[in-house]
């Protein structure tokens, strides 16, 4: 069997339920770890972005033919620009030593359950749908018709992310505390188990202020 690295994370989980900020704790706690893949886009390159480090830049004719060609594990369109994650940034990320994390809807998690990656799954839950309300609009990034939009996602999301047998772990984020130890403990159970099958991954921790 060919030898690709540590399984990718694919983080799951409605707007606001908590993702990017249990990823940023665990970025923090194991700066050795976790890396992110460089996705491709049909955008041009904004000034001061570099091709290969913030995208990978590429012509619509060009990703049309490599969707077609099954390149892809995901792909979108945002104001008629398509953009994707392909599975050889994944393992260009894998064969750093490192786990692949991909923060992933719904759609993009059928897909990449189907290839060959081999990925974790990991769903965040927010602790109702009135609680997701209160953070989002804590986070005050969304206009009331976005917000309604994004709640109205989160009711079929939450029910496909707790389905069994969707996911390998369901992480509740009642508290950042107690949701991130249980995100940390599963993935490190995880990822303690690949190491002992031989893979290279580094579980370097480093302390995290009081504060973080
Ligand atoms: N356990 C928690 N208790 C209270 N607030 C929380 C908790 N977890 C996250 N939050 C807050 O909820 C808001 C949404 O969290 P975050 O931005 O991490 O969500 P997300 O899943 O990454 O959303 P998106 O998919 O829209 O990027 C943030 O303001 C965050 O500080």
């Amino acid at each position: 069997m060919v030898k690709h690295g540590p399984r990718p994370l694919v983080i799951c989980g409605p707007s606001g339920s908590g993702k990017s900020t249990l990823l940023k704790r665990l970025f923090a706690e194991y700066p050795e770890t976790f890396g992110f893949s460089v996705s491709h886009t049909t955008r041009k390159p904004r000034p001061g972005e570099q091709d290969g480090v913030h995208y990978n830049y590429v012509t619509k004719e060009a990703m049309e033919e490599a969707i077609k060609r099954g390149e892809f594990l995901e792909t979108a369109v945002f104001s008629g620009n398509i953009y994707g994650t392909s599975k050889h940034a994944v393992r260009q990320v894998q064969a750093q030593g490192k786990v692949c994390v991909l923060d992933i809807e719904m759609q993009g998690v059928e897909q990449i359950r189907n290839s060959d990656l081999n990925p974790i799954l990991v769903f965040i839950n927010p602790p109702s749908i009135e609680e997701l309300e209160r953070r989002l609009r804590g986070r005050a990034t969304e206009t009331d018709e976005s917000l309604k939009s994004r709640l109205e996602t989160a009711k079929h999301e939450i029910q496909y992310g707790n389905k069994p047998g969707n996911f390998h772990c369901v992480v509740h984020n009642e508290t950042l505390k107690q949701a991130y130890e249980e995100l940390r403990d599963f993935i490190e159970t995880e990822l303690k188990r690949e190491k002992q099958e031989g893979v290279t991954v580094s579980l370097k921790r480093v302390p995290l202020p009081e504060d973080f």
